[in-house]
């Protein structure tokens, strides 16, 4: 571990950088068509990229402050945010540095007021819901030109509404204490996303590491003004393996906290993930059977079926 995080942090290789914050991105536009192309490769190198997004620049410090307000709430008050779902509501503190919550359809204003806010500060916190709403449409209306650009480029538009009607966009914001050493610790360990599309920010505290397919480990220093946008398992799932999900892991050196926000994009119960009939014929034999998401994550919330599957979602979902 401590070898290759040395390694890493000589790797001179970085995430492939591509705007867009271009005004006129509109389907079908000039620069619609040039940045699907960048899009489509990066995803097909490394599952990842940094995607420019001014808008992203001035939420950054009220985000900030309102998840050290969150962070900074007694443990018994946070410990009160819980959810019948799996994966959802709060977790931690966990040793030594990681504490996260969870909420669900987080781009729906009454949802983060009634069942996060209002739990957390029964007297009412509205500028924190508004942050966490800003952030939260923000982040998924970047999520839907990123998706509707991969299912173009692969010829598949046609099954973009059914994408979105089937979408759950989860909401994920986390605190790394700093370990207090410039030994790297870990903050979270090494795993692909098992979701559609993952969109990050942070604060200045780097720590993300991204392996690219010959083992390395890249380092992501985004600019303040961007989004780290990441395949999760289930679409290259739904894609019959054409996209790679990356893995990645979280180490943390240093005094201060990493905060970060995560949109995951997933796909809601009661509908079926199916590979699409136009990526199957003789050289690309089907490899993985229709899933629900919220059926496999059940499955995968206990820790027997975690060590039984390894890899998550493709060893559950495989022909
Ligand atoms: O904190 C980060 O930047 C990444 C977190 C992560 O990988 C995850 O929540 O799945
Ligand atoms: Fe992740």
């Amino acid at each position: 571990m401590t070898k290759s995080a040395e390694m890493s942090s000589e790797t001179p290789v970085r995430l492939p950088v591509i705007d867009s914050s271009k005004q006129d991105l509109k389907p079908g536009s000039a620069d619609w068509e040039l940045v699907k192309v960048q899009v489509r490769q990066a995803l097909q190198e490394y599952g990842c990229f940094e995607a420019l997004f001014d808008k992203v620049l001035e939420l950054g410090k009220p985000l900030i402050g309102a998840l050290e307000e969150l962070f900074d709430l007694p443990l018994q008050t946070k410990t009160r945010y819980v959810s019948e779902k799996v994966f959802r509501g709060y977790y931690g503190p966990k040793a030594p540095l990681h504490e996260s919550m969870v909420i669900d359809e987080a781009n729906v204003a009454e949802n983060v007021e009634q069942r996060l806010t209002n739990i957390l500060w029964p007297q009412g916190n509205s500028s924190f819901s508004e942050t966490l709403l800003s952030f939260s449409s923000l982040a998924s209306g970047l999520e839907k030109t990123i998706r509707r650009m991969i299912l173009e480029s692969f010829g598949l538009e046609k099954y973009m509404d059914k994408h979105m009607e089937s979408t759950n966009y989860i909401l994920r914001v986390m605190k790394y204490e700093g370990p207090h050493t410039s030994e790297p610790t870990i903050g979270a360990r090494a795993h692909s996303d098992q979701n559609m599309v993952t969109l990050l920010h942070q604060n200045e505290v780097n720590g993300l590491e991204i392996q690219t397919k010959d083992g390395e480990w890249i380092n992501v220093k985004p600019s303040p003004a961007s989004f780290i946008v990441m395949i999760g398992e289930s679409l290259s799932v739904w894609l019959n393996g054409r996209l790679p999900s990356p893995y990645h892991r979280v180490m943390i050196t240093g005094n201060k906290a990493r905060y970060s926000s995560g949109l995951f994009a997933t796909t809601k119960g009661g509908y079926k993930v199916k590979v699409p009939e136009e990526l199957v014929d003789e050289e690309n034999p089907l490899l993985f059977k229709p899933f629900d998401y919220e059926e496999f994550l059940e499955f995968y919330s206990t820790e027997a079926a975690r060590g039984a599957l390894g890899s998550g979602l493709k060893a559950y979902c495989s022909v």
